[in-house]
């Protein structure tokens, strides 16, 4: 078995050697697929040579599948508590909240690899700095750019129309999972999306980790979600309520330097991977191979947890402090956001490498 041409298990010398004269880039994303592939630690990563944080956005990755429709969730009772006091200054969550997964359907063509730059999107917001009464609205590069926090099923076997599945048996359609950065440009996103929902403010790059982590994979890490605080129908019902033991994490990297801004953990959204196929498939919509479907903003309790700078700075109106000193409202030109998974341990766990995505700024001509 290799990895990108490096065997695992024991390394020769010359193995060693050959990884020693890759670029530091390739080593990095190397050392992270020895990683996951070897959980249980038989291949001896320390004696490869470390590789450079700021090099990782250079590296060309492949995306793993043609994806087809992407659908993205919001299954954090967190996140929407938060998001709506923040916006609507309303902790309530949504209406069908506790119905149903709630979604948004995203453009599947803009899902990108890790490793893509995603470029400031250009679009029409509400100009908080102007004086004038009511504020003019303004075309231009984004001023609130932001990630989201996400994990994301993709769909192996096919379903129909009109076929459905219960949540109990939606396992059978998952193939595997990856991590998923729904950026989003908060100001464009804040105008348009009442009330069709969100367009152009979130189709502008939404990153995907190269490696899909399959459902085998995550059976040892199966572990019990939240219980439903009311009455759902038959195919929402998972008297197991099964989901994993994953913990999730965003990193915000300026030049050589990390700062953890969020962490928080997939077991503790309200509602699961398999309930969110059977939502999708309830109404006779068909599920096709490569599909995506993301839970959206993953959000636990506590200021560590959030799952993406919105509620992270209230915002925008409280920046948050990185590690190099700088102060951030939102994400900035030259930034790269980094976020990991890891089911079970940090060392001997399932790693879901990484999803990684520079913010490079808006192409004015
Ligand atoms: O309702 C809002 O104010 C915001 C909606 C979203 O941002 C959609 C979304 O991506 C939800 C999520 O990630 O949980
Ligand atoms: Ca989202
Ligand atoms: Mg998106």
């Amino acid at each position: 078995m290799t990895v990108d041409g490096l065997p695992l298990g024991i390394f020769s010398q010359d193995t060693l050697n050959e990884f020693a004269a890759l670029p530091k880039t390739v080593q990095q994303q190397v050392r992270k697929a020895i990683q996951n592939a070897c959980p249980d630690g038989k291949a001896d990563v320390s004696k490869l040579p470390q590789g450079s944080i700021a090099d990782i956005h250079d590296v060309q990755m492949h995306m793993p599948v043609r994806v087809g429709d992407f659908a993205d969730y919001s299954c954090s009772l967190e996140h929407v508590k938060n998001a709506g006091r923040i916006i609507v200054n309303d902790a309530r969550p949504p209406p069908a909240f506790f119905n149903f997964p709630i979604a948004y359907q995203g453009r599947a063509s803009s899902i990108i690899v890790s490793g893509t730059d995603v470029e400031r999107p250009l679009g029409q917001y509400r100009d908080k700095s102007a004086a004038a009464d009511p504020k003019p609205i303004v075309y231009g590069p984004s001023r609130a750019v932001d990630y989201e926090l996400e994990f994301a099923a993709i769909i192996g076997k096919p379903l129909a129309m009109r076929q459905r599945v219960n949540a109990v048996d939606g396992d059978e359609h998952i193939f595997g999972f990856v991590v998923l950065n729904d950026w989003s440009a908060r100001d464009i996103q804040g105008y348009e999306m009442v009330p069709l929902g969100p367009f152009n403010g979130k189709n502008f790059g939404t990153t995907i980790s190269p490696w899909v982590v399959t459902l085998d994979a995550l059976e040892a890490f199966k572990t019990q979600g939240q219980k439903p605080v009311i009455d759902i129908p038959r195919h929402l019902q998972d008297p197991e309520l099964k989901t994993y033991a994953i913990q999730m994490q965003v990193e915000v990297l300026t030049g050589e330097t990390a700062t953890v801004t969020g962490t928080s953990w997939v077991q503790s959204m309200y509602w699961s991977p398999r309930q969110m196929v059977a939502h999708a498939a309830s109404a006779g919509a068909a599920l096709r191979t490569g599909d995506v479907l993301a839970t959206g903003t993953v959000s636990g309790e506590g200021d560590n947890a959030k799952g993406c700078m919105l509620e992270l700075t209230e915002g925008g109106s409280k920046p948050f402090k990185l590690a190099d000193g700088s102060e951030r409202a939102f994400i900035r030109d030259g930034d790269v956001v980094r976020m990991t998974a890891v089911a079970g341990e940090e060392q001997s766990g399932v790693g879901f490498g990484e999803c990684v995505g520079k913010l490079v700024p808006s192409r004015l001509d």
